[in-house]
């Protein structure tokens, strides 16, 4: 109060009045970071920083002002190094000497301007804490609730308002905490020094742990809000884990830079590869996180390898046994096995012979001799298996090992015969020019079973090139200059075809010609240990049970696994137990299997596995907690269903064997059961195909998985391949054209009546029985007149619905009649007896009787048609008298239908020549009835001949061949 009294002149009642509201409103705005100048009554800073002391300080005149400034101006020139007003002092690092100086110099200027405040330090002393001055500068308050640091010549401001200018934070949190007055809110405690003075010391508790979770809760509210979408912490966290994670990527790259140098195996890297490797290494540093796994954990070395050793090794011989052509090595030489001594012995290895394992045939062929070009006998090795056991990794390291360079093409890709003939042609004539190193090709065609015939032929045909030229060789020296063109084109180097299925039809011809191998799954431990190595490389501590059951759930796929384990690691999975691994949906395959292996699965309970060690680490509600055995076969099943894309066929199958299966219970229940579910699944589908409603195609996989809980058994199902529907659909189309071709023929008065469906549910079987009276076996001349009348009903049955019977021969080449249309079939009904039929003569009788009686009916509607033009002419004649007996009795038909043919012909009569070609001169001419005055029909006569013309038959002659069946007429039936 004195000082300010100094400085000013006055006491300020105010401060004194209302110290204590002005001390809370300070405590409440705490974080003036500047501090702000000091209250000149109390010593503390005031309540707001700007408002304080300038406000509250009395209004000078404009010369004092004035005075004022220029005095600040002088004073601040002279110690612009040292000056800074209030609390900024500290931060100027001066000594106590430097201080004083100060102190004494702005003194001189007290009668000038304003004084400066006091320091922080000497209001601190006032308090006299029993501290000395080298004390305070060092000293530190310790206390349970915070640390209050005083450093150099940094005072203790005790009133907890001004804030210190401080390097470290905890000035400030402490300034809070040391209190003239009661806090108002919060606990405190209080310290009272020797002289009285009491002071006190706000209580802060210490950082809960739950309460930082509740600041994380409030500040999620506010993500909610769209702030921030990812709180920081877990940012921050990425960031440190992503650049660990390229340390450690890069550290481990260089790690397998040095060790492949200093690999005694492998190939002395030359600079230009080194270099390579160390660009190839920044890049993938960059690259890494986005990096497949699958791609960085890909083998380089043959040691690498998981598959087989046995299908390793195979192909790698197959490869070496090329070095004689390709490298121009020397094959070498084999032992041969020393002879027997034992007969005995002898004798059984000849028995054995007989009785080859695949290996002993494998390892045969790879022993076999070498042709005549110093290839192997089998040009082309196809490898086969399901997909992800890294058959194309193989091919590409074996080759690489055998000293390749490896081309590849995909033969799903490359469909087309000329592409594929090009690219075959390139890779296998061509030679690597690039590089230091120049190798000789080796051809990897990648899924050759998506490669059409077409191209497979072209395969094919590079491979027997040899015998084209073989046959050129022994032609005549005309040849010779082809043959050399030939020679070059000969298959000079190893093709490796890749496929997942072997038995395709394409593939048929490629299999006899090519060294098969079987690609057989990965070795589960090996897979294990590799994924165990790829897992605590990415820092994944993955439990041995939990990598079982993802080589199980994989069927040991090597991509599915790392894909998955991949997939895990990015969304943040750092532990993973068996639990994880099962309840995670990706990593399932997907599977294409054929669908007998679906079918088997379907009717044949799973094997029981052997209880895995380790596989206990369940407690007994987690145990209840998984799924029974039941649940996962059933949800096994599903999804073997659903991943097969022939539902139609898959269901076929289950049709039509699963009453061959083992059924358990006598009252055929399960069979019920299966024929509701059958018709249930035709429904579904129904309704999925014409209504477009695709949301119920969810449930047809669910008709299998019935299947398999009502009939799978231990045993292993005989299964055959479902050809009911193609039978019974071929059926139907069949009878439904034969009952089209009868109505078609039906007349309209009938037809309007009768509508396909009626005709085969009411009529057929009726009528089948109408027809088929009891007839004698007898000349029909000989049948008295209620049996002709009896045929006479039948023929006109028979036409009334267009039957007749057609002559055929059965395939044992015995003559029948058959109906025609066939419709007999559509009411032929397995199980019941077979209806009564017409012997062989009586149904030819029949259809010579329903031949004749058509072309009758035919002639009458004919005779009827032409009726009018009949008595057309009939009054013609009336009027002419010249027209003959012909006339009057009615131009007949046949010689109708002939002038119009002679109308409609145009006929060109050339000059008659002899032998030598001279027109022959005809000496009697015809006679012209000039009297008559009918030339044209002179004409007529003549075109037709005299005999035609003036007879009652004519017959007509069509040039060409005919298959019809003839027979001989003579001319008196016809009459
Ligand atoms: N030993 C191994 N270690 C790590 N990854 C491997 C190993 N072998 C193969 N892979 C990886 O597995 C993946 C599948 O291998 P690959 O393509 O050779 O299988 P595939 O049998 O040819 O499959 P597809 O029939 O589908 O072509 C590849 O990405 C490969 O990098």
């Amino acid at each position: 109060m004195d000082e300010y009294e100094e400085m000013y002149g006055i006491e300020d009642d105010f401060e004194q009045q209302f110290a204590d509201e002005l001390e809370v409103v300070a405590e409440l705005d705490s974080d003036d970071p500047q501090g702000g100048p000091l209250c000149p009554s109390t010593g503390r800073s005031p309540p707001r920083g700007k408002l304080s002391a300038w406000r509250i300080r009395e209004p000078r005149s404009f010369e004092e002002a004035l005075a004022s400034a220029d005095e600040l101006l002088g004073a601040q020139s002279t110690t612009s190094t040292h000056s800074a007003p209030g609390g900024l002092q500290g931060t100027t690092g001066l000594t106590a000497e430097e201080t004083k100086e100060l102190e004494a110099f702005t003194g001189k200027q007290e009668s000038l301007t304003p004084k400066p405040k006091r320091r922080r330090q000497d209001v601190a002393k006032k308090l006299q804490f029993g501290c000395t001055d080298d004390e305070w500068d060092d000293a530190r308050v310790h206390s349970r609730w915070g640390i209050v640091t005083l450093q150099h010549s940094c005072t203790l401001d005790i009133s907890g308002l001004v804030a210190l200018p401080s390097p470290s934070r905890s000035i400030d949190t402490s300034q809070k905490h040391v209190l003239r007055r009661p806090p108002p809110m919060g606990d405190f405690i209080t310290v009272t020094d020797s002289a009285g003075n009491r002071v006190y010391l706000a209580q802060k508790e210490e950082e809960d742990p739950t309460k930082a979770v509740d600041a994380r809760a409030l500040r999620n509210s506010h993500y909610s809000l769209g702030l921030l979408s990812v709180p920081v912490e877990v940012l921050r966290e990425q960031v440190a884990e992503k650049h660990h994670q390229q340390l450690v990527e890069e550290s481990q790259r260089l790690t397998n830079m040095l060790s492949r140098r200093l690999d005694g195996d492998s190939r002395v890297m030359d600079s230009a590869e080194l270099l390579d490797d160390e660009q190839e290494a920044v890049e993938d540093g960059k690259d890494a996180a986005s990096l497949l796994w699958v791609d960085r954990f890909s083998p380089t070395r043959y040691t690498e390898l998981l598959s087989d050793d046995f299908t390793n090794r195979c192909l790698l011989k197959w490869l070496k046994l090329w070095d004689t052509v390709v490298f121009g090595r020397e094959k070498p030489s084999r032992k041969t096995k020393a002879p027997q001594a034992d007969g005995r012995l002898q004798s059984k290895e000849q028995q054995n012979s007989r009785f080859k394992s695949k290996t002993q045939m494998t390892e045969e062929i790879l022993e076999a001799e070498l042709d005549q070009y110093h290839r192997p006998k089998y040009k082309v090795a196809l490898l086969s298996g399901p997909p992800g056991l890294g058959k194309t990794t193989l091919a590409h390291i074996i080759a690489k090992h055998a000293g390749y360079n490896v081309v590849e093409m995909n033969a799903s890709d490359d469909r087309s015969a000329e592409l594929f003939q090009k690219r075959i042609d390139m890779a296998t004539q061509m030679k690597s020019v690039l590089g230091a190193n120049e190798k000789p090709n080796c051809l990897v065609i990648d899924e050759i079973d998506g490669a059409p015939s077409a191209a497979i032929n072209v395969l094919l045909a590079t491979l027997n090139r040899k015998e084209s030229w073989d046959t050129d060789s022994e032609a005549s020296g005309v040849t010779a200059l082809k043959k050399k063109k030939k020679k070059e084109s000969v298959l000079l180097r190893p093709i490796i075809c890749i496929c997942n299925d072997l038995y395709v039809p394409a593939l048929r011809q490629l299999r006899q010609q090519a060294f098969i191998l079987n690609f057989p799954q990965t070795q589960p431990s090996r897979l294990i240990q590799r994924l165990a190595e790829i897992s605590r490389h990415q820092g994944m501590r993955v439990e041995t049970g939990a990598l079982m059951a993802l080589c199980e759930k994989t069927d040991n796929d090597i991509r599915s696994c790392i894909n998955t384990l991949q997939f895990l690691h990015g969304r943040g999975q750092r532990q993973l137990d068996q639990r994880a691994i099962q309840s995670v949906k990706v990593g399932l395959k997907d599977q294409n299997k054929g669908l007998f292996s679906i079918w088997q699965e379907i009717f044949q309970l799973p094997r029981t596995k052997r209880k895995r060690i380790g596989n206990n680490g369940f407690s007994a509600a987690e145990v209840g907690s998984l799924s029974s055995a039941g649940d996962q076969r059933l949800q096994h099943i599903v999804h073997l269903a659903s991943s097969s894309g022939e539902q139609e066929k898959l269901t076929n199958g289950l049709y039509d064997n699963f009453l061959s299966m083992k059924l358990k219970d006598p009252s055929l229940r399960g069979v019920c059961q299966a024929l509701e579910w059958l018709s249930f699944s035709d429904l579904l589908n129904e309704a999925v195909m014409h209504l477009q409603n695709f949301s119920l195609a969810r449930y047809l996989p669910f008709l299998p998985a019935a299947f398999h809980l009502l009939f799978a058994a231990t045993s292993v199902p005989r299964i055959s391949y479902p050809n009911s529907q193609y039978e019974a659909i071929a059926k139907m189309q069949h009878t439904k054209n034969a009952l089209v071709a009868l109505l078609a023929e039906v007349p309209p008065s009938i037809r309007s009546r009768v509508d396909p469906r009626c005709l085969s549910m009411d009529i057929l079987s009726l009528l089948l029985d109408i027809i088929c009276p009891k007839l004698r076996p007898v000349n029909p001349q000989l049948y008295s007149t209620r049996e002709k009348q009896q045929l006479v009903e039948l023929i006109d049955t028979m036409l009334c619905y267009s039957l007749t019977y057609r002559q055929d021969r059965t395939p044992e080449g015995q003559y029948i009649y058959l109906l025609e249309p066939n419709v007999e079939e559509a009411v032929r009904f397995p199980g019941v007896p077979p209806r009564r039929q017409l012997t062989y003569q009586a149904k030819q009788m029949i259809a010579r009787e329903l031949e004749l009686e058509r072309m009758r009916r035919a002639e009458a509607a004919l005779l009827s048609r032409n009726l009018p033009q009949e008595e057309n002419q009939e009054k013609e004649t009336k009027t002419e008298a010249t027209k003959g007996k012909v006339d009057q009795a009615g131009v007949r038909n046949h010689q109708q239908r002939l002038e119009n043919i002679i109308k409609q012909t145009v006929t060109e009569t050339k000059p008659e020549v002899d032998f030598f070609g001279r027109v022959i001169v005809l000496k009697e001419k015809p006679e012209v009835n000039k009297a008559s005055g009918e030339p044209e029909k002179v004409n007529a006569e003549l075109l037709m001949g005299r005999a035609v013309s003036n007879s009652d038959v004519w017959f007509r002659f069509n040039e060409g061949v005919s298959n019809a069946v003839r027979r001989n007429v003579y001319v008196k039936e016809l009459l």
